[in-house]
């Protein structure tokens, strides 16, 4: 059984197709690093494989389950740590975790243990009880993946989950992603830091335009073209050539 199995995924907003036929497989225990330029369709991708999304046409299997037939059952099995959150920050971390975990239906001790620990492990203890209205980004993306893991999920989905945090952080983060990959878990890693996805991925994806145009392991991508880093191979197949001449007329159109 596939973790992800996206068949003919097709998404439009108004007159507008986003997600011209999408197909993917995804096995359990990968890293997938879902890579594009911005407007793409990398979060309606995610939306539509986390059941937030339901009127698309094609078909899309979490675990092995029809996302838009089973959408509780899929809930239950996956994480999803969005990008731009709104989190309820009147609330603190304790109280905000409480509530998620209350709708993952965990045990009331279990949910006090785990989060508590979890957010001792992101240097967040001293804080759990203050309201979330005076945090930093970094802290509340913080919370944001603590509560995107609390339920302990198979199928873990990221959007651009470093937004904010620092480098101890990321660190952090990096090494836990690795070792639930080790455990099993199937990662589903959305983000512009293409040096990152470069480093922690076991499979690199890249949609352009609604349309996949490169699947396969980063050494694979690099022995298809001359280029060397992520980034570079990125600016080539999405046609991002022209940045100096860009940044010149951006330049000049400033200075008038
Ligand atoms: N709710 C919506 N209504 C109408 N159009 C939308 C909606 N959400 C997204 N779109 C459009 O769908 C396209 C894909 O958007 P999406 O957010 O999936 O891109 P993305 O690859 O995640 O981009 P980014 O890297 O900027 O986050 C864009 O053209 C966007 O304008």
């Amino acid at each position: 059984m596939k973790a992800i199995k996206i068949s003919n995924l097709q998404k439009a907003y108004g007159s507008s197709l986003v997600l011209k036929d999408v197909n993917l497989e995804v096995d359990s225990g990968e890293i997938i690093g879902y890579i594009g330029p911005n407007g793409a369709g990398k979060s309606t991708t995610i939306k539509i494989l986390i059941g937030m999304i339901p009127d698309y046409a094609g078909s899309v299997e979490v675990m092995g389950l029809d996302v838009k037939t089973n959408p509780m059952e899929v809930k239950r099995l996956i994480g999803y740590v969005p990008e731009n959150a709104s989190l309820y920050d009147t609330l603190s971390p304790m109280e905000y975790l409480r509530f998620l975990g209350s709708l993952y239906q965990l045990e009331t001790d279990q949910i006090e243990e785990k989060a508590t620990e979890l957010l001792r492990l992101f240097a967040l203890y001293d804080q759990r009880d203050d309201r979330m209205t005076t945090f930093s980004k970094g802290m509340k993306q913080k919370v944001l993946l603590i509560s995107g893991i609390l339920h302990n999920p198979e199928v873990i989905f990221l959007d651009e989950p470093l937004s904010g945090l620092d480098a101890n952080a990321v660190i952090l983060v990096k090494e836990i992603l690795s070792q639930l990959k080790h455990a099993g878990k199937t990662i589903f890693y959305s983000s512009h830091i293409m040096d990152v996805v470069e480093k922690i991925s076991d499979r690199i994806v890249l949609i352009n335009k609604g349309t996949i145009i490169a699947n396969g392991t980063f050494e694979e991508l690099k022995s298809q073209r001359e280029t060397g880093s992520l980034e570079q191979i990125f600016n080539q197949l999405t046609g991002n050539n022209e940045h100096v001449q860009l940044a010149e007329e951006f330049i000049q159109v400033m200075n008038r």
